[in-house]
């Protein structure tokens, strides 16, 4: 189905069909990874809006690569961010993913151009129950480009700078941490272009901010929230002063969690995930049903006779 998808849009050749279930990977560090490039995680398979580098063994950096449009998410972007997460999803050469901007802001939302031309789509079609059968599938897709995050079993980490607006909330909303920059700000703008939030903001702002009412204010009015409030209303829970410090302590901190054991950490995520909207009675099976499997795993030995020995960096196989 999506390689059905990616062949209809013309964005996916023969050859990265052949290479699909494989992390695509630029050999090139962006200006913003310069320097801390140290490995390729595989064969270069490009995506056209993402930049991927590798500045860490088991770090994968997801950059929004279409700074001339302010990384605004076109049909094509929608599609790689789906393609690139489920991807990572299985790629045991990456634990952790930081996901960031290119160019001057995280993100402007949607590519605005993008929804004038489904407006003429839409109104080519005459019937308005085969508008709306056009429609569907759309905002499925959509809304499954945003929730591969949080189904990718690997933590990622959404460093954010500059506009962070309407479908970036989507997207760093359905990320595992959240840090950004003083000079960041958020704004759920999608009632200002007349339409309720439909890939995922309604349901995971109010959770990540803890508070329905701020998360109901900022989706009815659409305001601008500065780095200092998303700061002290836990949406981030650190701010740098500059997207280089940024990037920095994001590729820190994911190597950091890249280093524990990833059966340890992606089963910590997926009872996390599970456990978010179910009573705690569902999350409490769930994990020991996943345990009861886990806790046979060579990673638990290896880590308790780490902490006896004081072993800091423990190495744990691929998974
Ligand atoms: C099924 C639906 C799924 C998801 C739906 C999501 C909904 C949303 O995402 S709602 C949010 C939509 N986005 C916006 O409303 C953003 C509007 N833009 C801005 O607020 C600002 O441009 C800015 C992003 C804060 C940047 O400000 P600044 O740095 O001052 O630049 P500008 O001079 O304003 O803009 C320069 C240039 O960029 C164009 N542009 C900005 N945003 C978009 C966009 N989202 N899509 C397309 N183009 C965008 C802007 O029009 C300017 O173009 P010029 O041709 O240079 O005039």
């Amino acid at each position: 189905m999506l390689l059905n998808n990616l062949r209809k849009t013309g964005m996916i050749t023969r050859n990265l069909i052949a290479k699909s279930g494989s992390v695509s990977v630029t050999n090139q560090p962006t200006r913003a990874m310069a320097g801390i490039l140290t490995e390729k995680v595989d064969r270069h398979a490009e995506y056209k809006n993402l930049a991927i580098t590798v500045p860490k063994p088991f770090v994968v950096c997801v950059e929004l690569n279409r700074a001339k449009r302010y990384n605004a998410f076109n049909k094509e972007m929608w599609i790689e961010i789906k393609h690139c997460f489920e991807s990572l999803h299985t790629n045991p050469d990456c634990r952790v993913i930081v996901i960031s901007g290119a160019g001057k802001h995280f993100s402007a939302g949607i590519d605005l151009n993008d929804m004038i031309k489904l407006g003429q789509d839409l109104a080519d079609i005459d019937d308005v129950a085969r508008k709306g059968h056009y429609l569907e599938p759309l905002i499925k897709l959509y809304q499954d480009s945003i929730s591969s995050l949080e189904n990718c079993s690997k933590p990622v980490i959404a460093a954010v700078h500059s506009a962070c607006i309407g479908a970036g909330i989507d997207l760093i909303t359905a990320a595992d941490i959240r840090y950004c920059t003083e000079d960041a700000f958020f704004s759920v703008k999608e009632v200002d272009i007349g339409m309720a939030a439909d890939v995922g903001t309604l349901q995971r702002l109010p959770k990540a901010i803890g508070s329905q009412s701020l998360a109901r204010e900022l989706c009815y009015t659409g305001r601008r929230m500065e780095s200092s409030e998303a700061l002290s209303c836990g949406l981030v829970n650190r701010v740098f002063p500059e997207k280089e410090a940024l990037l920095k302590a994001a590729i820190e901190m994911a190597e950091h969690i890249a280093q524990k054991s990833p059966i340890a950490v992606q089963t910590t995520k997926q009872n996390i995930v599970y456990s978010l909207s179910r009573p705690n009675q569902e999350g409490l099976d769930q994990i020991r049903i996943m345990n009861k499997l886990y806790l046979l795993s060579e990673d638990l030995a290896q880590a308790a006779a780490a902490q006896l020995t004081k072993d800091d960096k423990p190495t744990f196989s691929k998974l």
